[in-house]
Order: C-alpha cells, then structure tokens, then sequence
C-alpha cells in the first residue's frame, strides 16, 4: 500500500452544456517518504489535482486515500504551498505561522510554541526577520515562510503546487535547494506541482506529467536517479542529466502538438526549455537532436 493512493481518479466542474471535464482515471501511488514531480500543462487540472490531495474537492469517480483511508476534507497531515503565498498581510512572519500551528498543538504551552515557530522559521532561514509583516518580505522571503508554515504543523506529507515559479532564477535555485535539505531532514513525503523540468530533476525521485485536458491522464513516469544532495551545476555536466531532460521534453513536445491537432483549445506548454544536443533515445526512435 503506497502512502497516498489515487486510484482511477475522474473529476469534472459543472452539467450539462458548461461541463468541464478536467481530470479523466488519474493513477497516482506515492510512497512513504518518496519525492515525487508532476509537470503540468497550463490549464490541465494541476490545482484540481492538488485540491483533491487537500480535500478540498472529491472526486466523481475514483478514490484518492492517504494511509489506506478515503480523504474527507483538509487536515494538519498535509501541508499545503501554494505559489501565491497566501499570508495574512496585517501579521508578523512569527504570527502567520502561529495562526497555523494553534490547532494542531492547541494542547502545548506558549513556549513550546514559540519554540516550534522559531525551529522552523530558522529552517528557512528567516529569523532575523520573524518579526516584519509579509509587505517587508521579498517574493522568495514570502515563499520561504509558507514553506515554514507548512511545515510547522508537522504534516506527515507536504503538497507544493508550483511553490517557485513566481521567482527569479537565482532564489527559485536556492528555495529549491532548501525545501530539498529540509525533506532529506525531515523525510516527509512529497509532491511538488511544477512547469519547469529542470527543477523536478533537482529536486524529485520522479517525474510525472500531467497531460493536457480537457480529462487530462497522467503521462509515463521518469526515474531520477541521480544521488542526493543534487548540485545543479555538477549534474548540468551529466550525460544522463541531458539524456533524461530531453526525453521528458520531447515527451511533453509531443503529446502537446498531438493534442493540438484533436483540439481547437489552445495547448499551453509547460515552461520547457530548449532541448540539448546529443543522441536521445524515445520509445524504438532514435534520433539525433540539435539546438533549436
Ligand atoms: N470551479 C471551477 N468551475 C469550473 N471550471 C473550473 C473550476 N476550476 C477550474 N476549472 C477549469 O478546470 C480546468 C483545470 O483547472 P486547474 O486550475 O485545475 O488547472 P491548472 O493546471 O492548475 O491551471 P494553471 O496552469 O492555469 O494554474 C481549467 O479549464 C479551468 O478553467
């Protein structure tokens, strides 16, 4: 048994003639511990997907269980990040991750609370600024405090739908490294929501993509295998690294343009970057691919 199961899972908005059928028999097993990716097209139901995770929404069909148990609305044993921070901005850092942890440890004194906002704000290296208002923050700032808050409750797994990708380059890099070390301390299972291919190969043990709606499927998985801690600039030098990449993208690159040819909706890819040259393998093709 897998630690979060989603097993045929079909979801669509609305009736009749405003139906949207978003996902269609989604397969999803995630193991205890595991770090797993979906890249997603635009549009193809990845925050469905999340919200089913949280127990927002429920599925039409299908059954998506955690522990071996049916999810019956939100819980403190999934920790949520979403990309727009939601923070309330009239509270301190400190007291936007106290507002989340009050529940979970209603039975804790004041100072063991106060011990477990300041452990985990320092996690994210923020405790020189435990006391400004989200509005003093920067973007990455405000990110690394979600990931705090999230964490802070302890959850036994932590569900990040595309947590980085309203950052620059250089803090999604070292946000990505720090959510990375902190999983490695703290081996919760995850999922991380993402349009960037290169940040699923730093960061997760697989790679999954979500394939473009409407009834969106789940595409092959890829296994990352390279070890951990996983430097960008040492692994950018692997063969394998630009073997995998490509083939995830020309994965991508395909099932969207053959889905643009069944659809007059428009097809938007995730945020792929060029492929690299050298000789990929896909299915029986081979072929030799260059800079474009
Ligand atoms: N409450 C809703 N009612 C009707 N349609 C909805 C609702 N929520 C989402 N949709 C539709 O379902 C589809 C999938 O939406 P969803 O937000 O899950 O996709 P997404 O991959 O997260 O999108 P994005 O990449 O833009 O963040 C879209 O066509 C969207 O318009």
């Amino acid at each position: 048994m897998a630690f979060l199961e989603l097993n045929n899972v079909s979801k669509s908005y609305g009736t009749g003639k405003d139906k949207v059928d978003v996902l269609k028999n989604i397969n999803l097993h995630i193991e205890e511990g595991e770090f797993v990716a979906i890249v997603g097209f635009t549009g193809s139901g990845k925050t469905t997907l999340v919200n089913l995770i949280n127990g927002l929404l429920f599925p039409d069909s299908g059954e998506v269980l955690l522990n071996g148990k049916p999810i019956e609305g939100p819980g403190p044993d999934r920790g949520v990040v979403f990309q727009n921070y939601s923070l309330l901005p009239w509270l301190s850092v400190r007291d936007n991750v106290k507002l989340a942890i009050d529940e979970v440890y209603s039975k804790s004194s004041s100072k063991e609370k106060k011990e477990i906002i300041e452990k985990y704000v320092a996690m994210v290296n923020l405790s020189h600024a435990i006391d400004k208002k989200p509005g003093e923050l920067s973007g990455g700032m405000r990110q690394r405090v979600s990931v705090a808050r999230a964490l802070a409750m302890n959850p036994d797994m932590l569900v990040m739908d595309e947590p980085l990708s309203a950052l620059d380059a250089l803090t999604r890099g070292s946000l990505q490294e720090e959510i990375v070390k902190i999983w490695g301390e703290d081996k919760k299972t995850c999922l991380l929501i993402t349009n960037d291919v290169d940040e699923g190969i730093v960061m997760a043990d697989r790679i999954i993509p979500l394939n473009p709606g409407p009834n969106a499927t789940l595409g092959p998985e890829f296994k990352v295998g390279f070890e951990r801690p996983r430097v960008i600039t040492e692994i950018n030098k692997d063969p394998n690294y630009k073997l995998l990449r490509n083939k995830v993208i020309e994965y991508l690159i395909e099932v969207g343009s053959s889905r643009k040819q069944s659809t007059t909706k428009e097809i938007l890819l995730p945020d792929l970057k060029p492929i690299m040259p050298g000789r990929i393998q896909w299915g029986r093709k081979k072929q030799k691919v260059k800079y474009f």
